[in-house]
């Protein structure tokens, strides 16, 4: 896969180089090209934003900059060659789910439009809806400054699920909201800590009271954080076992 990201801060995508992401552009599984953004303006300050039309507080990304910065990174596609997906960062955006994460798995190229809190001039987002898939997307409701923090949570959750990027293929099957439901806890060694002991269970050996008892830990704690994650789930995926629970 190939990723492209436009950005005003260009060091704030270093992380995308370290550890397992690191591994996977080092073992060629995915390209990353990091743009700056300023590439492209014509002007001594390096404008990139402006005053927003209409009024209001912050400032607005500028049309220009960010038409002439997208036609040079997506470049001309070649015909017959399927375009890349524009993923548009923004807290007005669509929320960004795991099944989302495996629909980008599939796309062969993603770009990366790293805007401000106050946005990028829609206009941009419009012309390019024109010749390729634009996603507007959040990563949560809250307030960031920018969109380069999203881009490098998407960016993980996409990279993990490409073959080859995770040592064990089976831990991105076991993901948390794979079936659904949270993740229940986790124990390792050792098997008493500050007074504190491993539930027996888990270290029964019986494979069936253990799936059960990791099962009702997933349902109890998703009841109790994301009830809204329980009712989204089709009928048939809660059980008799799980409805005695
Ligand atoms: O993903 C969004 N969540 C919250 N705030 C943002 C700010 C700028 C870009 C993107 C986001």
């Amino acid at each position: 896969m190939r990723i492209d990201v436009v950005t005003i801060f260009p060091g704030y995508l270093a992380p995308l180089r370290e550890a397992l992401l690191g591994r996977a552009i080092d073992a060629g599984l995915i390209s990353v090209a990091v743009h700056d953004l300023r590439t492209w303006t014509h002007d001594v300050h390096q404008a990139v934003d402006d005053a927003p039309y209409g009024g209001g507080p912050g400032m607005v990304m500028r049309p220009q900059v960010w038409g002439e910065a997208l036609d040079a990174v997506v470049g001309d596609v070649p015909s017959g060659e399927a375009p890349p997906r524009l993923i548009v960062p923004t807290p007005a955006g669509r929320p960004f789910t795991q099944a989302m994460a495996h629909e980008y798995a599939a796309e062969s190229r993603l770009v990366f439009a790293c805007g401000r809190y106050e946005g990028i001039d829609q206009r941009v987002i419009d012309d390019a809806a024109t010749w390729m898939p634009v996603d507007e997307v959040s990563i949560g409701d809250y307030v960031l400054v920018g969109g380069e923090v999203a881009v490098l949570a998407i960016v993980e959750a996409v990279a993990r699920l490409l073959p080859g990027v995770l040592g064990n293929p089976a831990s991105a099957e076991q993901d948390s909201f794979s079936d659904g439901l949270l993740e229940g806890p986790a124990y390792t060694r050792p098997e008493t800590w500050r007074g504190r002991a491993v539930p027996d269970v888990l270290r029964s050996g019986n494979h069936g009271a253990i799936a059960r008892w990791r099962r009702d830990r997933a349902l109890e704690r998703t009841a109790a954080r994301r009830p809204d994650l329980l009712a989204a789930l089709p009928p048939t995926a809660l059980d008799r076992a799980d409805r005695a629970l």
